[in-house]
């Protein structure tokens, strides 16, 4: 069996869709053991078929199954014994997060579980490590590292040092979408796939990796499988986060309100469409990346959301909210106003979600939402809560209420 070298943090569809397929796709010497964030459930089930899970690469015409193995353990993110035990190993040079964007809040369960891990770490000796945040946020490694050392240093300034001296936050962006794992593919899986696999992960046949940081330790050769590594995430990171994820948000508020309740039906309603354009004409303005690559993504990208046989649902993508819209509509927002111009495309993002604070389309599911569902009345408060200057700009306050659903 593969040695335990990772430790990962969030055990969900798309760890075991990425960077476990990664890792097993480019070395057969490193195992990873996981831990899911509080529930045994999905640890047992993946226990008990020794951590092997089918991943079923879904194209738009066929389906590949691939059965993994780069897992080696799977645990409950209550067993946190069992999680500083594994973090302490010197054997262990790389801990991988996948939590979502709320997690990371200031004192939060990645700040939590991380220091915990590493206090473990440091009072075993057993040395540097890197830490490798695979969440949809900007500057993923920098949030982590500020969240990690400022829960450190108020509760042990020695080992808010020793992690400074030993610890390193690599910034990643990753892509590959990866739907919530449903009866009917588990079913199917073991009608086609051949096994009674109780855990597939369903995914698109696109993936990619880029990375920025160290590795203290070493890491998998994950350039083998395609990852790429490089001085300077942030271009790649701000073309995903606008185009991919904005555009997301986007079909997941509007094309909810309109009746459809997956990606690739939104796309598919030219209403949908056209906003989406509008939104991409306006993103790609602040996307420090040639206009040419663009052109290239857009049209993947559109692919890849028409993709028929990836059930993506909308009421997924709709969940926090509070979180994704100041990292994915704010920015062009922002900078379009900077500009002189008006942004009516991230405007319609902006209204389509106070509809849906107001109650149309997708159900609310975003523990942040109370203020905002409080202020959903007056986009104008709504605006105040994302950047007090918003609300004073009555041009943008005029393009967000003319974008909200009549009634
Ligand atoms: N699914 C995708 O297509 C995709 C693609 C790129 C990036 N991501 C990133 O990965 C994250 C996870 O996606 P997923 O599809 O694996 O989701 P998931 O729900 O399958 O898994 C997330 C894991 O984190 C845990 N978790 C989440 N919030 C928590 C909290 N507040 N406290 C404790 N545990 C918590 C869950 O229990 C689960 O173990 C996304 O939020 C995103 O940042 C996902
Ligand atoms: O995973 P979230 O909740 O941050 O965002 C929902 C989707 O936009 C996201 O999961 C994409 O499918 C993914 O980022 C594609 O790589």
């Amino acid at each position: 069996m593969r040695p335990v070298r990772i430790v990962h943090l969030g055990l969900g569809g798309f760890f075991r869709a990425h960077q476990a397929w990664y890792t097993g796709a480019s070395t057969d010497e490193w195992g990873i053991a996981a831990f899911t964030g509080r529930s045994a459930t999905l640890a047992d089930a993946l226990t008990a078929q020794d951590c092997r899970y089918t991943l079923v690469v879904r194209g738009p015409s066929a389906d590949s199954f691939q059965v993994q193995e780069s897992l080696v353990a799977a645990h409950p993110g209550s067993d946190s014994a069992t999680w500083r035990s594994l973090v302490a190993l010197p054997s262990v040079a790389v801990v991988t997060v996948t939590m979502t964007e709320a997690a990371y809040a200031p004192s939060g369960v990645v700040a939590d579980r991380l220091v915990s891990g590493l206090a473990a770490r440091r009072l075993a000796g057993s040395g540097p490590v890197a830490v490798v945040s695979c969440d949809n946020l900007p500057g993923n490694g920098e949030v982590t590292s500020r969240v990690v050392r400022d829960l450190a240093s108020r509760l042990d300034p020695a080992l808010d040092e020793w992690i400074g001296a030993n610890v390193s936050f690599v910034t990643t962006m990753v892509d590959r979408i990866t739907p919530k794992t449903t009866a009917s593919d588990v079913r199917e899986v073991e009608s086609t796939g051949g096994w009674a696999d109780a855990a597939p992960v369903v995914t698109e046949p696109f993936t990619e990796w880029v990375l920025s940081g160290d590795f203290p330790a070493g890491r998998p050769p994950w350039e083998k499988a395609g990852a790429r590594f490089v001085d300077d995430v942030v271009p790649h990171e701000t073309r995903k986060l606008l185009l991919l994820n904005g555009g997301h948000s986007l079909l997941a508020y509007a094309g909810s309100a309109r009746g459809h309740d997956t990606v690739a039906e939104a796309v598919a309603d030219p209403v949908c469409r056209g906003w989406l354009d509008d939104w991409w004409d306006e993103a790609c303005r602040h996307v420090p990346l040639p206009a040419g690559e663009l052109t290239t993504y857009r049209a993947a990208l559109l692919e890849r959301f028409a993709n028929p046989r990836i059930r993506h649902t909308l009421a997924q993508i709709a969940s926090d909210g509070s979180q994704k819209i100041p990292i994915r509509v704010v920015p062009v927002l922002r900078g379009e106003r900077a500009a002189g111009r008006t942004p009516t495309g991230a405007a319609r993002i902006l209204a389509a979600w106070i509809d849906h604070l107001r109650g149309a389309g997708a159900p609310i599911s975003d523990a942040g939402a109370q203020p905002y569902i409080e202020r959903a009345g007056s986009p104008r408060d709504v605006l105040a809560l994302l950047g007090p200057e918003l609300a004073e700009d009555n041009e943008l306050l005029k393009a967000v209420e003319s974008s909200l659903r009549a009634g």
